[in-house]
């Protein structure tokens, strides 16, 4: 159980000033958690301690007043007793680096990033044990969020999966409050995988809305999305009950559904003819989905994983297919019982 009075020694220092670091930082300060927010741009801390608001990422959402913007990450590390990194995943790595070695044993890593790592494709927990040992206390949290609508106080249900129990509920109860709800988990594998695979998945749903496909195609491509992610998760060692989950399902009918999402627009963008790399500008903020296409697909490989959407995605993205092409590729392919994976979802082995 974690009081009020708890809460106002829990300081979190959040690294990253993007949209999701600051929806984060505001939901922490608001639930009366001194809260550090730090941006790599010495520029934006300034403005954002000028303007006490985010006018880069999140405009129009005020700092609470125990926000404090900050430019000194390692000065900020000897103020803080849990650590909230937000970067994308390609910053994950980098930024870690930085934090080995300045960081107490005892002071909780949390990520909210959606991603694998790029060129390795693994698992942040695993780059976050390589770099800070394997016994350190961290957490990950993902779930269908995005940042504005948390950010101005829409109800929203996420989960926190963590190495130590303590660890997830001591960070939930900073999170929870009147319009924001937290589950925890131990299942870091599900909770990752999860919030990385749906980011291709929703780039898919984009193609298909940008080509004029209707309602039907969109849940097809969301219920069979939902089958991939599952047998790649349990091939993995993640657990069914986490892909039917809020980090899982939950995640992979928000963002492919609504063009709040960064990764969905990437998909329309492509259909209406954009090239890749004019999309990414366009839309001018992370899209996970990019990087994560070439991993996912990697990684399912390796596990001898069918991914038939993530595969297409991959192939519009990298290999010039074009996106009518790969639809009917899809459609195409043989004839098979829908449960074929059931196995999987039993946990049996094939
Ligand atoms: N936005 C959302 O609704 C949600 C996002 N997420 C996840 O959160 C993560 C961050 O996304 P989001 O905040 O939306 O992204 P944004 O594009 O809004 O912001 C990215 C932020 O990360 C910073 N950044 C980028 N690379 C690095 C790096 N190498 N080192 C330090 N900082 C870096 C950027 O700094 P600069 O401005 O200097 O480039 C910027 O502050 C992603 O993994 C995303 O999937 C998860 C849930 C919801
Ligand atoms: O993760 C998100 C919502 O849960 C944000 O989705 P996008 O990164 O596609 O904008």
């Amino acid at each position: 159980m974690v009081l009020q009075k708890d809460k106002e020694n829990l300081k979190t220092l959040v690294v990253g000033g993007g949209s999701w670091g600051t929806a984060l930082a505001i939901l922490l300060a608001r639930n009366q958690v001194p809260t550090l927010l730090w941006a790599r741009d010495l520029a934006q801390v300034s403005a954002m301690i000028l303007t006490r608001r985010n006018d880069r990422y999140l405009p129009q959402v005020p700092f609470p007043p125990s926000l404090e913007p900050i430019a000194d990450l390692e000065g900020a590390l000897s103020q803080t007793r849990q650590v909230l990194v937000t970067v994308p995943s390609c910053g994950f790595r980098p930024i870690l680096e930085r934090l080995a070695g300045r960081l107490s044993s005892h002071i909780p890593l949390i990520w909210a990033t959606k991603g694998l790592e790029p060129g390795t494709g693994r698992l942040l927990h695993e780059v976050a044990v390589e770099l800070l040992g394997s016994g350190w206390p961290m957490a990950v949290m993902s779930g269908p969020t995005f940042a504005h609508e948390v950010a101005v106080g829409l109800p929203t249900a996420v989960t926190v999966a963590a190495t130590e129990s303590e660890i997830a509920t001591r960070f939930a109860r900073c999170l929870h409050g009147d319009t924001f709800r937290v589950y925890t988990s131990d299942d870091l594998i599900g909770v990752q995988l999860g919030g990385a695979v749906k980011n291709v998945l929703a780039i898919a749903a984009g193609i298909s809305d940008g080509l004029g496909f209707g309602a039907n195609t969109r849940a097809a491509l969301i219920t069979r999305g939902l089958t991939e992610l599952v047998r790649f998760a349990l091939a993995w060692g993640g657990q069914k009950e986490t892909l039917m989950g809020l980090s899982g399902l939950g995640d992979l009918v928000l963002t492919c559904t609504d063009d709040q999402s960064r990764n969905r627009r990437l998909g329309l963008a492509l259909a209406q003819g954009k090239r890749l790399d004019e999309a990414l500008t366009l839309i001018g903020q992370a899209v996970e989905g990019a990087a994560a296409a070439k991993v996912v697909v990697a990684r399912a490989k390796q596990l001898a994983v069918e991914m038939p959407i993530a595969e297409q995605v991959y192939q519009v993205l990298y290999a010039g297919r074009h996106p009518r092409q790969a639809v009917e590729l899809l459609c195409r392919r043989e004839q098979k019982p829908e449960y074929a994976y059931m196995g999987y979802l039993l946990n049996e082995k094939r």
